[in-house]
């Protein structure tokens, strides 16, 4: 589902100083996996994520993701490629204004699904998130948790073949973080391919899921079945 070879990424940081975010990354994701991608602040975890979404572009190397080259991908079909995706931030990223629902089904919206499609699928993903009574409620009516539930259903609500997390439960507290996390964990017994970028050692190490360790762009650990294991 995800492939990257030789991947470099480095960002110019005035006239003649360049940081390396990834060094010559290769990895492997297969579909319906679940990858923990783990590292100290600044190790290329984010940066990772931005190329996946070809939000960035490598220097050097090959990355596929769904079947598809980025590096021949015609900017067209970039829109194709981030259907594709469904993305869940450590912020949630809601609509202020819009209920529970319209956030929701925004989503399906902007990519031009029709009206009876949405009256039947928003319903369904509300269930699924356990908020189907909060449907009418805005953003700021809700608990941390709750919205972070919005968020993943508007993230699935179109069926994406891959979910990338950055730090999805970096602003909720454990018990709450854990609540999430089932959440992801049902989502990727459909089929769906998770990445999650975190800092979250508790989540780690109670999932016991694969996990990739960046530390200066390079990739350090990649373990199945693995723990947080790093002390930072
Ligand atoms: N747009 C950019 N311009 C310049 N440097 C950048 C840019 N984005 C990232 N970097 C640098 O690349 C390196 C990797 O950053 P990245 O954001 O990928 O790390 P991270 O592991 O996601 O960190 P955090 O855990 O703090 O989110 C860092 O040294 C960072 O300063």
């Amino acid at each position: 589902m995800i492939t990257l070879r030789n991947v470099t990424k480095t960002f110019k940081r005035g006239a003649d100083d360049e940081v390396v975010a990834l060094a010559d990354v290769s990895l492997e994701v297969a579909k319906g996996e679940f990858v923990f991608v783990v590292g100290p602040s600044g190790s290329g975890k984010s940066t990772f994520m931005k190329l996946l979404t070809h939000e960035q572009r490598p220097d050097e190397g090959e990355i596929w993701v769904a079947g598809k080259n980025l590096g021949t991908l015609r900017s067209w079909k970039v829109p194709m490629l981030r259907r594709e995706i469904g993305y869940v931030f450590q912020d949630f990223k809601l609509l202020a204004n819009k209920t529970v629902y319209e956030n929701v089904a925004f989503a399906m919206e902007v990519i031009g699904k029709h009206r009876r499609e949405i009256d039947r699928r928003v319903p369904e993903v509300l269930e699924l998130v356990g908020l189907d009574s909060k449907a009418k409620a805005q953003p700021h009516e809700l608990s941390g948790g709750q919205q972070q539930r919005v968020s993943v259903a508007r993230a699935f609500v179109n069926h994406p073949r891959i979910l990338l997390c950055d730090e999805p439960t970096g602003n909720l507290d454990p018990s709450t973080s854990v609540g999430i996390m089932k959440l992801l964990d049902r989502i990727n017994r459909t089929g769906a391919t998770v990445v999650m970028a975190t800092h979250d050692q508790h989540i780690v190490d109670s999932m016991r899921r694969r996990v990739v360790e960046l530390e200066n762009g390079v990739v350090v650990r990649d373990q199945s079945r693995g723990v947080y294991g790093y002390a930072g």
